[in-house]
């Protein structure tokens, strides 16, 4: 992964190459403490261990024998996003389904789409109790008897030690992986959680933990030595500086979903103690012909960064003879991407607004690798120097109870606010 961060300096937030030195010997202590808090494998630090901890040899063992034409993975949030964002980017041989919500008309759409002889479910939830996926996963074996599917041989459950999963797993002898020790959903793609579907998927499992390895060893005690930490501490000067919003747009469109899975990352480990950063999903040529507005003559309170593969397949565009249309003809489309990246990157410097430049080398298993595990580090960094802390998410878990108090499943004290809500009816 590198990262280009000359355009996040001398922009309308002011921030200056002085303050990064300055900032840099902070960067240098956060540095030493994410490094003990990955040899002593702390909860959440121990993500960052993942390219050398995360053994594909179960993965693949479980994921042996299927020859599916549809994989439906039931999961939510960190338990979908980084799976999705794999097969995305990098292509896959079968049919990937993300069961990731409940509504109820989707859900249904999905079933009856679904050859579902031929589907292969991985229900995935590192708690075992998340209502949304087990709702669903109840739905999908329902729906697989219905079908005269026996889902008990369709099944293959990515969860923690324990848990409600856990115990339906162990009642049916079902295959079941383990969410490893002290990684929080959201930085758990290059983990069984990601890589059962990436596996099946066809996506070459060695060279993307060999990426992420490759921006491991990059982490160093200055933010001008590591391309992660250098994203991580240029987002985290800017937000001092009043950028509350981070809009990510890829130029490309197998990252689309990159830039959700990052949104969740970004929002549910910074979004604490009154501080973060909010995430935009944006992408790139296509939002230039919408936000861009925004981004460019808006208020000044956001930075762009903007992803790109450096080297991509490409599409020539055909001559013609139409008049002020004949300089595109001989050029292709990823010429016009390039000058359509660059175009916007300038577009945005020349009215102050900060960017930074996010590149791989090309969108693969090994590019892919760099760029999760680049951004795991940069956001880990960031909460370091923020002070939070960055692998708990508490405000979701309010919701989670008051939901769940809602539905009859026990008494808590956060279902009350629900019928407490304030009215003011328009009709
Ligand atoms: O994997 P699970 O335990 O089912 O959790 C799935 C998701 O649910 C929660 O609401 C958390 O906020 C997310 O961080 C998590 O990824």
């Amino acid at each position: 992964m590198n990262v280009d961060i000359g355009n996040a300096l001398d922009g309308d937030l002011g921030l200056a190459r002085e303050d990064l030195d300055a900032l840099d010997d902070r960067v240098a202590d956060a540095h030493e403490r994410i490094e003990r808090g990955r040899a002593d494998a702390e909860h959440g630090y121990a993500a960052l261990n993942l390219p050398d901890t995360c053994d594909p040899a179960p993965i693949r063992e479980a994921a042996a024998g299927f020859d599916p034409d549809h994989l439906l993975t039931v999961g939510i949030g960190g338990s979908a996003l980084g799976a999705a964002t794999l097969t995305d980017a990098l292509g896959s041989r079968v049919d990937c389904r993300y069961l990731d919500n409940v509504d109820p008309v989707w859900v249904e759409s999905i079933l009856a789409d679904v050859d579902l002889s031929a589907t292969v479910v991985n229900v995935v939830s590192r708690s075992g109790t998340t209502a949304e996926t087990l709702s669903n996963f109840l739905v999908v074996r329902e729906a697989m008897e219905r079908a005269g599917v026996d889902w008990t041989e369709r099944t293959v459950v990515t969860t923690g030690e324990s848990g409600n999963l856990r115990a339906m797993a162990d009642q049916h002898d079902l295959p079941a992986l383990d969410v490893p020790d002290g990684v929080p959903g959201r930085f758990s793609a290059l983990s069984t959680v990601g890589l059962f579907a990436a596996e099946l998927a066809g996506v070459d499992l060695d060279a993307l933990l060999a990426g992420a390895a490759a921006e491991a060893d990059r982490l160093a005690g200055s933010l001008f030595e590591s391309p992660a930490y250098a994203y991580g501490a240029t987002t985290y000067a800017l937000a001092e500086r009043g950028a509350v919003t981070n809009a990510v747009m890829p130029y490309a469109e197998s990252l689309e979903r990159f830039a959700e899975w990052f949104a969740q990352l970004w929002a549910e480990s910074l979004g604490k103690d009154g501080g973060g950063q909010t995430p935009a999903r944006a992408l790139g040529a296509t939002d230039q012909h919408s936000q861009l507005q925004l981004y460019r003559a808006g208020p000044a309170d956001k930075l762009v960064t903007l992803v790109r593969p450096r080297e991509s397949d490409d599409l020539a565009i055909p001559e013609t003879d139409l008049e002020g249309l004949s300089y595109l003809g001989g050029s292709s489309l990823g010429e016009l991407l390039d000058a359509e990246f660059r175009a916007t990157e300038a577009s945005l410097a020349a009215a102050g607004r900060e960017n930074v430049r996010v590149e791989l080398d090309r969108v693969d298993a090994h590019g892919v690798g760099e760029l999760l595990y680049g951004m795991e580090a940069a956001c880990v960094l960031y909460g370091e120097l923020a002070g939070v802390s960055t692998f708990t998410q508490p405000a979701v878990e309010w919701g989670k109870k008051a939901a769940r108090g809602l539905l009859g499943g026990g008494e808590f004290a956060e279902a009350d606010a629900v019928s407490e809500k304030r009215r003011l009816e328009v009709e």
